[in-house]
């Protein structure tokens, strides 16, 4: 475990003011009266949201214009400032976007979808996870996901395998859900153990039911123009819903991407680059990564180094996307560590319009991803739009 902390001071940031979605089946918000909201960082003076502290929790929402209040509800409340920078701004303060709000929204999306489809078609999805050995991080991962199946009506199957076990043994379990009419996704927690050949069993995935993406004739469609992937890697997935979801542009800025792995990394350049961005990439062996990073407009972070990306590192009012999941040291904590990212988050929110808190960023997005794409599975399996 890393030790390493780049904040002077406890994070200050209190209250919500947001971009307001409608929930599913509300009244949208009239255009005119978005006009003055903090959309994408940007702050406009003729509208304020306020919170009712009472009602804050379920996401409803006050907009308040200088004819006095309107009442709408319930909201999700997508990404927050501090109030009192938002009310008299001069200091820059960047947007903090609410992964964990934004992924309960698109739960509640899929929940919706999959009584819909159970209803009008009598299909459950099935996502089948498959667990070698009992690292302790694999093992909460996957807690997690099937407590997020269970919260929407996936149904999930679950193989905990040794760590000792063989590939043959891995494979046949993808091979029994490969067969399986019910399971409409599969999904082998990564890393597996050393003396397993990844590519053998990642290969082995039916292209129809690789939820996370990770099949090599996924990534080569991604990779093309005028090719569509049946699933899409779901962290970089995540990452840009995020961004649309928030409104923030993608076309013809400057991306760059730290980090170039098969999971985050490479598939997330190829992402931007399909939604029109000029990208870079930064890796292990870039020579000016402070320099290359400085000039991005969106900066999407998975390297795995706590606290790696520098206030200086950052333009002022680019937009950070935070993957790194890292723990360090802390000894006021009951776990003993804490979970930072690869970006120093006091320092990003000094300078950035926008930026993914850790945890709380794309973390629950990468869990709404797969649903998502189990989700969709089942509806291509069975032609159900
Ligand atoms: N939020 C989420 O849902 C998820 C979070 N994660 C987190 O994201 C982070 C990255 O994960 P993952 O992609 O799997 O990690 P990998 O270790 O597979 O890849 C790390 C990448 O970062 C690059 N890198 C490492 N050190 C440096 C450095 N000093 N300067 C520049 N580049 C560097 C490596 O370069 P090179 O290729 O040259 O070696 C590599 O491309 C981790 O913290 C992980 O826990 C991962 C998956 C999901
Ligand atoms: N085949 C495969 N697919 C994956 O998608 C995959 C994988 N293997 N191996 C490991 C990585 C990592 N990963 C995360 C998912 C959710 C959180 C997550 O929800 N994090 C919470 C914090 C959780 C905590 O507190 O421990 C958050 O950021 O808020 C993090 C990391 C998926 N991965």
């Amino acid at each position: 475990m890393a030790f390493a902390d780049c904040s002077t001071s406890a994070p200050t940031r209190t209250f919500l003011f947001s971009r307001l979605r409608p929930r599913r089946g509300l009244p949208s918000i009239p255009p005119h009266l978005l006009r003055g909201l903090p959309v994408a960082g940007f702050r406009l003076p003729s509208l304020r949201i306020t919170n009712s502290p009472s009602s804050f929790p379920k996401g409803n929402a006050f907009l308040r214009n200088k004819q006095g209040f309107r009442h709408f509800r319930p909201f999700t409340v997508l990404a927050s400032v501090s109030a009192s920078e938002a009310a008299i701004s001069t200091e820059a303060s960047a947007m903090v976007i609410d992964g964990k709000s934004i992924a309960k929204e698109i739960r509640h999306e899929i929940t919706t979808e999959i009584s819909r489809m159970k209803d009008e078609i009598g299909v459950i999805p099935g996502l089948a996870v498959i667990l070698v050995g009992d690292r302790k991080d694999s093992t909460t991962y996957v807690r997690n996901k099937k407590k997020a199946c269970e919260s929407v009506g996936i149904k999930s199957y679950e193989v905990c395998l040794p760590e000792d076990s063989t590939e043959e043994e891995v494979l046949k379990f993808i091979s029994g859900f490969n067969d399986d009419p019910e399971v409409h996704g599969i999904l082998v927690q990564l890393p597996l153990p050393s003396h397993m050949n990844e590519q053998n069993i990642l290969n082995a995935v039916s292209i129809e039911k690789d939820v996370d993406g990770f099949h090599p004739l996924n990534i080569g469609r991604l990779a093309m123009r005028g090719r569509e992937p049946l699933f899409v890697p779901c962290t970089p997935k995540g990452c840009i819903e995020l961004l649309h979801r928030c409104n923030i542009d993608i076309k013809g800025k400057q991306a760059v991407v730290i980090g170039r792995s098969n999971i985050v990394g490479m598939p997330a350049a190829l992402l931007l680059l399909r939604e029109d961005a000029t990208v870079s990439i930064v890796h292990s062996r870039t020579k000016n990564p402070e320099e290359v990073t400085s000039q991005a407009d969106i900066i999407i972070a998975a390297v795995g180094q706590p606290n790696m990306v520098r206030g200086s590192w950052i333009k002022p009012g680019a937009v950070i996307i935070d993957v790194g999941i890292n723990p360090v040291e802390d000894a006021t904590s009951p776990r003993g560590y804490r979970l930072v990212g690869d970006v120093c988050y006091e320092e990003a929110c000094k300078i950035a319009s926008a930026v993914t808190p850790v945890p709380g960023g794309v973390g629950p997005m990468t869990i709404a991803m797969l649903l998502s794409n189990t989700l969709s599975s089942a509806k291509r399996m069975h032609n159900f739009q």
